[in-house]
Parts: structure tokens; C-alpha cells; sequence
């Protein structure tokens, strides 16, 4: 079982690598960026509360992160390739979180793969994405907040999976083919 932490800044390629990883290896994926904007579009009681955090740039209430992941991540059955963690977690409690709530059900996080990308261009991505896909988050206003909150809240997870032993560098600058490739080569190299 390959559960892997997909890691990088809004805009680093995590949702796009990801969707070639499950295509190649059958993963299940967890976006929990993509959980969230799902019950906002349904306009569920978590919907509502979840609004008004992205709205914000604002990063959701651990708790309330850790018991949807929960969920999602059940529903995936007991013995699968192994899941996707995209976009989760952010913060420090959110991977300890993440490390308790796998190893309740006896597994673990095998890799956590951090696309690294400098700000200029994933200012340039997001805005791009923003024209096509019309993602409300994605403006420049809120994209700065987000940036601000990844450099602080959420990149401290680089030195904390470092310790953990299981963080790989992958330069996220650059042709898809080979991004893919060098993440594929951590894949195919957790034991
Ligand atoms: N290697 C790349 N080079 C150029 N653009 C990319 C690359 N990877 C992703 N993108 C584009 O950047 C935007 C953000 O990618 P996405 O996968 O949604 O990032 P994340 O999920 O990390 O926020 C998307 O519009 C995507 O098409
Ligand atoms: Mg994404």
C-alpha cells in the first residue's frame, strides 16, 4: 500500500501529477480542496462553513478537515494501491493528525513528494487557471493570502517530513512528461 502526501504551494502541479499517478497505478485521491468546493457547490451545512474560509484565503479548522478526510479515506476499503493525499495536510497538526488517524487502521504515509516551484510562476499558473476554470479562490488578491499561508503555515511540513524520513524534492518547473518522471521514480522506489 503506497499512501503518498502530495506537497506544494497552490499551483505547484499536485492535482495535475496526481491525476497521471492514478491513471498509471490505480491510486485512490483525496483532494481535499476538490471534498470542499463539492459540498459549497451542493450547499451542505460544511459547504457553508468551508465558504467562508476560502473566501478568505483561510485554511479550514483542523478538526473539521481531519474527520472529513477520515471519511473519504474509508471509503476507499481496507486494502487498496494506496491513496492520494492532495492539498492535505497544511499545517504541522494536520500531518500529525494524518500519521494518527492512519496508523489507528494499522498504515501509513510511504512518501511525501514536495513539487517545488518558484512564486513568479505559480503566480502566473494560478491566474491562467483562474481564466479557465473560473475558481473563485483564484484571483490575485487571494492568491497572495494563499501564498502567505503556505510560505507560513504550511511549508514548515518539508523540515517535519524530512525528520520523518520519507520527503523527496522534485523540481516542479517544467515539462509535465518529465515531472511525472521523476515522481515516478519515488513511486516505483517505496519498498
Ligand atoms: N508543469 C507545469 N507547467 C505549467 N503549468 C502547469 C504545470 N503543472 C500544472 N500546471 C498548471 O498550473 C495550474 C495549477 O496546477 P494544479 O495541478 O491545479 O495545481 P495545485 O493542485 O497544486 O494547485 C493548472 O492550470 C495547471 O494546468
Ligand atoms: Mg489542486
Amino acid at each position: 500500500m503506497k499512501n503518498i502526501v502530495i506537497f506544494g504551494a497552490p499551483g505547484s502541479g499536485k492535482g495535475t501529477q496526481s491525476d497521471l499517478l492514478i491513471k498509471k497505478y490505480g491510486f485512490g485521491h483525496i483532494s481535499t480542496g476538490d471534498v470542499l468546493r463539492n459540498e459549497i457547490k451542493n450547499g451542505t451545512e460544511l459547504g457553508k462553513t468551508a465558504k467562508g474560509y476560502i473566501d478568505n484565503g483561510q485554511l479550514i479548522p483542523d478538526e473539521l478537515m481531519v474527520s472529513i478526510l477520515a471519511s473519504v479515506y474509508d471509503g476507499f476499503g481496507a486494502d487498496h494501491a494506496g491513496v492520494i493525499f492532495d492539498g492535505f495536510p497544511r499545517t504541522i497538526a494536520q500531518a500529525e493528525a494524518l500519521k494518527a488517524m492512519l496508523a489507528e487502521r494499522g498504515h501509513a504515509v510511504a512518501a511525501m513528494i514536495e513539487l517545488d516551484v518558484p512564486e513568479a510562476e505559480l503566480m502566473k499558473r494560478l491566474i491562467k487557471r483562474g481564466q479557465e476554470s473560473g475558481r473563485s479562490d483564484d484571483n490575485e488578491e487571494t492568491i497572495k493570502k494563499r501564498l502567505d499561508v503556505y510560505h507560513n503555515q504550511t511549508s514548515p511540513l518539508i523540515d517535519w517530513y524530512e525528520k520523518e524520513g520519507i520527503h523527496n524534492h522534485i523540481d516542479g518547473l517544467g515539462e509535465l512528461d518529465r515531472i511525472f518522471k521523476d515522481i515516478c521514480e519515488v513511486v516505483d522506489n517505496i519498498n
